[in-house]
């Protein structure tokens, strides 16, 4: 846990090192205090202790002696926990790190965070992404600066060589502790530090500053590709999903770029590119589905959506509910809320909207979609309305025998309000769904 806030000297402004007590974190501590204190600013280190090494504490009485002979307050986190089984231990210290990281900020008040990452970490990053077959989101590596959740995360020696940095340290005589983990060649960038750099930069001496300019290019792709996503996306993404027939008008390439934005969008991870490709072959067809971020891609009538496992609508039990005044209620067993909302047309009478029967649907109900159209099984008008299969389980609502609202269709027409009549309508959202099928 880390220790409690620090109160702010009035009106100075506020910034964090990153600091772990390695080489290059000591020389950016030095030269940002240093520098701060002609400028008035004050200056925080924040420490992450990740609990991994038996020298975590040493590194951490290191790190909170040289603080004070610098007049820099340091705070200090202790992360607990580890990485799950089969985790990668880099992958959790890194996350576990930032996300302490993040923390402090807030805790502190501070929103501007200096990491001491060089061009060679750039470098290496590119490398290791290239390694893995990333794409430009990955080439990109690193940003120099990157605002996330009110903090500005912000790498003011990227375009430094690493030298320039050992030379600064020698040059103040700086201690700096030694990560003994730095040796292990279980991490994939030590082995490329130890085994691999060292013929490289003999090879091709230019490759630091080489590799970090095609970062800088991919950062530029990165761009790109995202604006083209947003255009490409735009009036093809409703409730109902992306519709993934609109996207076949574009270029193979743009395409696979809107479908991979797409659904990081929905699903808050990045698909494989597998996946990307089966959609994109129309494996399957219509009706299709495929495990996808702990959830479930469908494909129906051309449009794909994605729903989390734990939310596929499940029907509750019938129960009796009063709707006839404005406002949200949350159904408990349903998963879901109604939204009533006063209208000046297409809703339904108060009176109608009370000692509503709930229920899931039972076979035989008839539904009309628009005043004057006919009358049809509920069947058909789902399939009319392009609802899919699996978002047919959403909860009916009945005045007496009349049927009043099914979910994903909307208002029964037969119920509707006659013009300047007071009316309300009705909307059903599912919880938290990602891809809510809200009635039209
Ligand atoms: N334990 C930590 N506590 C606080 N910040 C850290 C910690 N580990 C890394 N950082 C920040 O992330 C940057 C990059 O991390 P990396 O693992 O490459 O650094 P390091 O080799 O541990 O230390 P340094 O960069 O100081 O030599 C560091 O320069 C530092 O700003």
């Amino acid at each position: 846990m880390a220790d409690s806030a620090t109160p702010r000297t009035a009106d100075r402004p506020r910034l964090a090192v990153a600091y772990s007590g390695g080489r290059d974190s000591t020389a950016l501590l030095h030269a940002v205090a240093g520098q701060a204190k002609e400028a008035s600013i004050e200056v925080l280190a924040f420490h992450i202790h990740h609990g991994l090494s038996t020298h975590a504490d040493a590194w951490a009485a290191h790190s909170e002696r040289q603080c004070a002979a610098w007049g820099v307050t340091l705070r200090t986190h202790r992360l607990s926990g580890g990485p799950a089984v089969g985790e990668s231990i880099e992958a959790w210290a890194r996350e576990a790190r930032h996300a302490a990281l993040a923390e402090l900020c807030a805790e502190h008040g501070v929103d501007l965070l200096l990491l001491a990452h060089h061009r060679r970490d750039q470098a290496e990053t590119l490398l290791l992404q290239a390694l893995r077959g990333a794409g430009a989101a990955g080439l990109a590596a690193m940003p120099k600066m990157q605002w996330r959740d009110g903090i500005c995360w912000a790498r003011p020696w990227l375009d430094r060589p690493r030298e320039s940095i050992e030379a600064y340290v020698a040059a103040h005589g700086l201690e700096y502790i030694e990560d003994d983990s730095n040796a292990d060649p279980r991490f994939a960038r030590n082995r490329l530090r130890l085994a691999v750099w060292p013929s490289l930069g003999e090879a091709f001496p230019q490759a630091e500053a080489a590799l970090a300019q095609s970062a800088n290019w991919a950062q530029q792709a990165l761009a790109l590709q995202q604006e083209m996503a947003a255009v490409d996306l735009a009036g093809r993404v409703d409730e109902r999903g992306l519709a993934l027939h609109e996207l076949q008008l574009l270029s193979p390439a743009r395409a696979a770029n809107a479908l991979r934005a797409w659904l990081h969008q929905a699903t808050g991870q990045v698909a494989p590119a597998s996946l990307v490709q089966r959609i994109q072959a129309g494996e399957g067809g219509s009706g299709s589905a495929w495990p996808c971020a702990g959830g479930l891609l469908r494909l129906y009538r051309g449009r794909l959506s994605w729903q989390p496992a734990a939310e596929s609508p499940a029907p509750g039990p019938s129960q009796m509910v009063n709707l006839g005044l404005p406002g949200s209620y949350v159904q408990p067993g349903w998963a879901g809320t109604w939204e009533v909302a006063a209208v000046p047309s297409g809703g339904v009478s108060p009176i109608h909207l009370q000692d509503l029967t709930l229920r899931a649907r039972q076979g035989g109900e008839q539904f009309q979609r628009a005043r004057g159209s006919a009358l049809r099984s509920l069947k058909k008008a789902y399939q009319e309305a392009g609802v899919p299969g699996w978002a047919r389980s959403g909860p009916l609502l009945f005045s007496g025998a009349e049927l009043v609202f099914v979910a994903g269709l909307g208002i029964d027409a037969r119920m509707l309000a006659a013009p300047g009549e007071p009316q309300l309508s009705l909307r059903w959202l599912p919880v938290e769904s990602r891809v809510p099928f809200t009635d039209p």
